[in-house]
């Protein structure tokens, strides 16, 4: 990824937390915030907060606090998403089809340039404002699209082949749905997101094992 790598992975998570927050404070015409506001609306502690900043300069100013829309602004190029990023997805089915229908996507700077399957019923059909697209085609089309976020919504025995084609069209990251574990060259970032592990956690709390907190 492009970002520093001594910037530890939890740190651009609470970046992501840092931003959305500010971006209702700016809606809500909220001019500064201090650190203390930051812990009381994210839960993330103030000394963190101020922490996860320095890893990218100077933030605020001494008893003053810091400018909401300067923050934003900042975080989000720090981020990327300063500006409209291309994503492309790759697997039409339920999932994928939800996040095209998405609106927060685009809210949040990342925009489906192209949808691809490879099941014959969905290649060619409209799914808002996108047609479907051959996976075969993916190196093709991406050539010209140049997105390097790829959003993998087929199912886990095709999500290697899958990841394999979408890095050799140029993508460098993949946000990745399918219950596997992908091998990715070392300049490839992977996210995995697995709803069923968040709730397996979620189940734990709920059992009579689980130590009192
Ligand atoms: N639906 C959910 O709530 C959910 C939740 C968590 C994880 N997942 C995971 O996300 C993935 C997608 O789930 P889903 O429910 O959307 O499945 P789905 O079967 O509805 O959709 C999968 C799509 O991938 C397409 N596909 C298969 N092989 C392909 C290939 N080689 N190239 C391009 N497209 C291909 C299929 O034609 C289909 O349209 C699965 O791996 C699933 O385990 C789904």
């Amino acid at each position: 990824m492009n970002s520093s790598p001594k910037v530890p992975m939890p740190t651009l998570e609470r970046l992501a937390t840092y931003l959305r927050y500010l971006i209702d404070l700016d809606a809500s015409h909220v001019e500064t915030i201090s650190s203390t506001d930051v812990e009381r609306q994210t839960g993330i502690n103030a000394a963190q907060f101020r922490k996860d900043l320095s890893y990218f300069g100077e933030f605020g100013k001494p008893g003053v606090g810091y400018n909401v829309s300067e923050l934003q602004a900042r975080i989000a190029r720090i981020l990327k998403i300063d500006q409209m990023q291309p994503v492309i997805v790759v697997g039409a089915g339920n999932l994928g089809s939800a996040l095209i229908g998405y609106p927060g996507l685009q809210e949040h700077k990342f925009h489906i340039a192209a949808a691809f399957d490879r099941d014959p019923a969905k290649i060619g059909r409209l799914q808002n404002d996108l047609v479907v697209l051959d996976e075969s085609s993916l190196g093709e089309v991406n050539a010209k699209i140049g997105a390097r976020i790829a959003i993998l919504c087929v199912p886990a025995n095709a999500a290697q082949h899958v990841a394999n084609d979408a890095i050799a069209a140029g993508v460098r990251v993949i946000l990745n749905f399918a219950p596997i574990i992908l091998k990715v060259p070392e300049r490839v970032v992977v996210r995995n997101v697995s709803f069923l592990q968040e709730l397996a956690v979620l189940s734990y709390h709920l059992s009579s094992e689980a130590p009192a907190t």
